[in-house]
């Protein structure tokens, strides 16, 4: 019985072509022909065939058409005689260079066409052929078009306008028509002077011809725009306004299209189809600006907008802008200089938007006014309003994304399965074949009786047989009750990280924090949310693709975030990974304060980078708390409704990640220094928006402790060398069966999945960190809170001369707010709990505070600034 199976089993490839319908020893079919059509109209080598036949079709034409020029009254005649049937008569020779084709085809076009104006479809074919088979919109498609149908209307009127009774077809049918049609209408010299406005016209719309009257020009006094007037001028591309302002015509023409580059982006989107077909597929290959990125701009915010405008008219011209008013409470994030929202409280704490703006009381009077507009939603993203996500074109297509299908290879491996399994006297019912980027999975339906334990234990013995590395057999796949075999492709494919970003999955993503990570041996793209991850662990030996794999990971959420919303702490004690990263630390890293560098190098400063990040999550977790907010996401939400008072310490918390990038080394040189923070971390910040990468060569059990492991239930694993390893990281064996290169294991919610890890290249990461950091960003990293190590302070008895560098301010934060509490320092002066108690007791020693009253605040015995001024003169 099981030998007749078998049989019909090698029967199975013929059985294939006779009868689509697939038996159940059929390998199954791969996914793709069941998006045949649609990846064939998405494939970059459709794209490319279609652009060499319209070039040639230019080409073609062009020939054609001059040869016409020469040979039109030899062949006219002819094709007057036969018509189309011309084409199919060998009897007729025809003078023009392409035959009768050619003379046919130049005949219609310029007799019955446009005359010489026919031209422009040679053009309009190469235009459309260089941006298919370069593809990128060398040429803008509408306008083009636009200037296409305008000449062939233009050009075939004057010809045949100018051309009288001329035996040659100028203008062709369509242009004698019209130009009969207009003479009737305009007589003859209203159409000339209509040809002339119009070419006049179109002259100044193409080249903007300059009319100006000189002496005026000179006289014309220059009006001087306000600094901050002209940026939001250009901003909102108010190209007629600068068109009158002299000097404007010299910065840029909005007409011309040589506008800078925020305005002539926007207007390339509005006038370029010729690859909008291509750019809606899912794929976007020639996408520029991936469209999800896009932020809510200007329009979205007018009424926001219009307030500004409002007030800085308000304001006396022309000065340049004065320092914003010094905030009472540092906030993280540096305030973007001319506009930063500040929110009034009135009695019924109803919170109201009013403007930072440093010239006047005057905006104060302003207030009621808006009381009638509507409460605008703060936007964390207007710090950097211009900031412009890269675009996919800076990440690189890594060959054809297409899984090839080695039908042979396919059928070698399933006989080869089946023969070994034979050979242990296990039959199967069914075996199915499913394509990877890097391995086909073959899935097993064993016979009735057969025990799944069995096929486990002949893993090495398949392995063997198979002669492959990288066999993992799957016994049974969870969910679908059948054995699978994992069997390395001979060639793999390898997963561009463009192509995942491009995917609709990515880019309508709702997620905080969306990765790319890599596909599934079903060729579906593993994207997931980092903030419901929370962190996650990675490990593989050197080589294998680690590296890769973080900038993966930090590439993808830099074309997905703003630098409002995200920050990272880098810890590279290798010194070279990560350094590319360098140029976007006044975007998107943060450090300690009066660091120099954001990359984080030295061991000790990990310890206190560490340590800030975990009183960062305190502070964040007293924000939480007194908003009454259980995460980051319903924290911010209430922020930006303008229901948290930022005078209160509110502010826009923006997720951080930290990413290590050999953990190994810091365990081994600062061993539980670096572990404690760490399980802390783990432990509590993800509800407050701080989340973990951590990579190690060594997966080692004194590396990756039980309580690091505990507190990272997403952990990766690219090839190790040993299954002890594997079982350190996944709690499974199977990533020392891997096969380099990206090939790794996920285990996330509970299942190990196989991924192909997507591939970015440094060059491209480079291009990406460039185009960020040339862009304008906060003036500084974003700041941690600083951390003093207990140990600097030990033994630091209190004396006056040694006070703490902060006790001033200490002491007139408790003053002006007349509270001696340690939390409020904490909160306004971002220290950690030890720093502010040992400030209090200060305070306390100075007798600026009463003594500790338990769970109540200190009394404060300064009860007015001057008082206090005096005694911290009388204290220098
Ligand atoms: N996802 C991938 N797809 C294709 N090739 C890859 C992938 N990841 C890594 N590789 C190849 O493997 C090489 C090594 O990768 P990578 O530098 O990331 O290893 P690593 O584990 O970080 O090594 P080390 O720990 O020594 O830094 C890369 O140069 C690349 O050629």
């Amino acid at each position: 019985m099981a030998g007749n199976k078998l049989k019909s089993e090698k029967k199975e490839p013929k059985k294939k072509k006779e009868a689509p319908a697939p038996s159940p020893d059929v390998l199954k079919p791969d996914k793709e022909p069941e998006v045949k059509v649609r990846e064939l109209v998405k494939d970059e080598r459709t794209h490319k065939v279609l652009g060499a036949v319209f070039l040639l079709l230019a080409l073609y034409c062009f020939i054609a058409f001059t040869s016409y020029l020469f040979t039109w009254e030899e062949d006219q005649d002819k094709v007057f005689r036969y018509s189309s049937s011309v084409l199919f008569r060998d009897d007729v020779d025809v003078d023009n260079l392409l035959g009768r084709l050619g003379a046919f085809t130049s005949h219609w076009f310029f007799y019955k066409g446009f005359g010489v104006a026919s031209y422009l479809f040679t053009y309009f074919f190469f235009i459309v052929g260089i941006n298919f088979i370069v593809g990128r919109r060398v040429f803008r498609f509408w306008r083009n078009v636009k200037y296409i149908i305008f000449g062939l209307l233009f050009l075939s009127m004057t010809f045949a306008f100018l051309s009288g009774k001329s035996a040659f077809p100028w203008g062709g049918a369509m242009g004698d028509a019209l130009n009969k049609w207009v003479s009737g209408f305009l007589g003859k010299t209203g159409t000339g002077l209509l040809l002339i406005t119009a070419g006049i016209c179109w002259l100044i719309w193409k080249f903007n011809l300059d009319f100006k009257w000189p002496e005026k020009q000179a006289k014309a006094a220059k009006p001087v725009m306000p600094a901050y007037a002209e940026e939001e001028a250009e901003d909102e591309g108010e190209v007629e306004d600068l068109r009158n302002a002299p000097s404007i015509n010299d910065r840029y023409n909005g007409l011309k299209g040589d506008a800078p580059p925020v305005f002539k982006e926007e207007e390339e989107e509005a006038f370029d189809p010729a690859l909008q077909l291509i750019e809606r597929e899912e794929t976007a290959p020639f996408a520029t600006t991936p469209p999800p990125f896009a932020m809510p701009e200007p329009e979205e915010d007018l009424a926001l907008e219009e307030l500004k405008l409002t007030i800085h008219d308000d304001a006396p011209p022309p000065q340049p802008l004065p320092e914003p008013e010094p905030a009472p409470i540092p906030l993280d994030i540096p305030p973007p200089a001319p506009r930063k929202p500040k929110v009034v409280e009135d009695v019924a704490f109803e919170i109201k938007p009013v403007y930072e703006d440093p010239t006047d009381e005057e905006v104060e009077e302003i207030v009621p006014v808006r009381e009638a507009v509507p409460v605008d939603p703060y936007e964390p993203t207007l710090d950097l309003r211009d900031y412009k996500y890269p675009a996919l074109d800076l990440l690189e297509n890594h060959g054809s994304d297409k899984i090839v299908q080695d039908a042979s290879e396919l059928e070698k491996n399933k006989n080869q399965i089946i023969d070994t399994l034979k050979n242990y006297d296990i039959s199967i019912q069914k075996i199915s074949a499913t394509v990877g980027p890097t391995v086909t999975l073959y899935e097993i339906v064993p016979a009735a009786g057969v025990r799944i334990s069995r096929i486990k234990n002949l893993e090495d013995d398949i392995a063997l047989s198979l002669s492959a590395l990288g066999i993992r057999i799957i016994a049974p796949i969870p969910g679908r009750g059948t054995i699978g075999i994992e069997v390395p492709n001979v060639k793999k494919t390898i997963v561009s990280l463009r192509n995942m970003l491009a995917s609709d999955k990515f880019q309508h993503s709702q997620m905080d924090l969306p990765i790319a990570i890599g596909k599934k041996i079903d060729n579906e793209n593993f994207i997931a949310d980092l903030a419901k991850m929370p962190h996650l662990l990675m490990a593989g030996a050197t080589g294998q693709g680690k590296s890769v794999g973080i900038n993966t990971l930090l590439v993808s959420l830099l074309y997905k975030k703003h630098p409002s919303q995200l920050k990272f702490v880098l810890v590279d004690p290798k010194k070279v990974e990560l350094s590319l990263y360098k140029l976007i630390e006044k975007h998107f890293l943060a450090k300690l304060p009066g660091e120099e560098d954001a990359i984080i190098t030295d061991t000790k400063k990990v310890v206190h980078t560490l340590n800030a990040l975990c009183i960062e999550m305190d502070l964040r977790y007293d924000l939480l708390k007194e908003a009454g907010t259980r995460n980051i996401r319903e924290y911010n939400a209430k922020f930006t409704q303008r229901r948290l008072n930022p005078q209160k310490g509110h502010r826009y918390l923006p997720f951080i990640v930290l990413v290590i990038d050999e953990f190994a080394d810091l365990i081994m040189t600062a061993g539980k220094e670096v572990e404690m923070p760490i399980a802390r971390l783990a432990q509590l910040a993800r509800a407050v928006g701080i989340h973990l990468i951590i990579a190690t060569q060594r997966p080692s059990v004194n590396i990756i402790t039980g309580t690091i492991k505990a507190n990272f239930p997403a952990r990766i694993a690219f090839k190790v060398s040993s299954k002890i390893d594997s079982r350190t990281i996944l709690d499974t064996g199977g990533a020392e069966q891997l096969i380099g290169q990206g090939d790794m294991l996920i285990s996330f919610n509970g299942e190990v999945v196989r991924l192909q890890c997507a591939f970015v290249d440094t060059p491209e990461v480079e291009s990406v960190a460039e185009f960020i950091g040339e862009q304008r960003g906060y003036p500084d990293a974003f700041l941690l809170p600083e951390y003093i190590d207990e140990k600097d302070m030990e033994g630091k008895d209190f004396s006056l001369a040694d006070r703490d560098p902060l006790f001033e301010e200490a002491a007139r934060v408790i003053v002006q707010n007349q509270q001696g509490s340690t939390s409020l320092l904490q909160r306004r002066m971002k220290l950690g709990y030890n720093r502010a108690g040992r400030l209090m007791d200060q305070l306390e020693a100075a007798g600026i505070v009463g003594p500790n009253m338990g769970s109540k605040a200190r009394e404060v015995n300064v009860k007015t600034e001057a008082d206090l001024e005096e005694i911290l003169n009388s204290m220098l």
